[in-house]
């Protein structure tokens, strides 16, 4: 992994990375807090998820929320101005919509990572829901896409089958490869194993934007 800059380290595009602001984290929307607020929004969905608290406990939560959330109408900003989703700094571009993902390899046309759900992401029966199975693999399919100097790409299509049910709280296996190249097209597959058993395989479709579509 030496020798990699920061962006292809964690595997996004230098073309998204925050121009001119790039290693100090001060200077970057959100400031150095961002990541500890994000991780600790995680956590905290994930805790909800899992209690049946007392009705003293859900109120006083409640106002808390709703406090905050007025607070925060004051600082609304453009979406190109957000930290969420833009800080390819942080550990899943310092949002929590997705799953975190920590890349263990690379080459130029495949990836290895882990990735673990949270209890956020259950959805029934012990199963992580099938949306969040999706979810990891655009996010990682679609950032990988655009990796190596290659051009913005959006998802066109993305089919998934679910092999076996994806367990939350526990480290999974991530591979996801190029399979071809061609005109504006990318394909791309994605696999996700829980030990040597195959939960979810993704193949999905990437169309270059055109300069007018950026
Ligand atoms: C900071 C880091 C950020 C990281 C982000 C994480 C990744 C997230 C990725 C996403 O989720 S992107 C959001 C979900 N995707 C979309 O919203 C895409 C919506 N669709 C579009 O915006 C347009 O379709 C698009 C701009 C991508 C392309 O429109 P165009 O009008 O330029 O393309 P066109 O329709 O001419 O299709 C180009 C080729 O692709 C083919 N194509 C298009 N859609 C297809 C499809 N669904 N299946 C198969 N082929 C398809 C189409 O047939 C054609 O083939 P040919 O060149 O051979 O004629």
């Amino acid at each position: 992994m030496v020798g990699l800059s920061w962006a292809e380290r964690i595997g996004v595009p230098e073309s998204f990375a925050l121009a001119g602001l790039e290693m100090d984290p001060a200077r970057l929307p959100g400031g150095t807090g961002w990541g500890e607020l994000a991780g600790e929004l995680r956590g905290y969905l994930d805790a909800l998820v899992g209690v049946d608290p007392p009705a003293d406990l859900v109120s006083e939560m409640a106002e808390q929320l709703r406090s905050w959330r007025e607070r925060l109408a004051a600082a609304r900003v453009p979406e190109r101005d957000q930290p969420w989703g833009h800080r390819v700094d942080l550990p899943a571009r310092g949002q929590a919509l997705a799953p975190h993902v920590e890349m263990l390899d690379r080459g130029d046309d495949w990836l290895e990572a882990t990735v673990v759900f949270g209890r956020f992401h259950l959805g029934g029966h012990d199963a992580v829901h099938g949306g969040a199975v999706a979810l990891l693999f655009d996010e990682v399919l679609g950032r990988f896409s655009d990796t190596h100097g290659r051009p913005a790409a959006r998802t066109v299509s993305l089919d998934v089958a679910f092999r076996a049910v994806t367990p939350p709280e526990r480290e999974l296996r991530l591979r996801v490869w190029f399979e071809r190249e061609h005109g504006r097209k990318r394909q791309l597959h994605g696999e996700l194993r829980d030990g040597d058993v195959v939960c979810a395989e993704a193949r999905a479709l990437f169309i270059v934007l055109r300069p007018d579509q950026g």
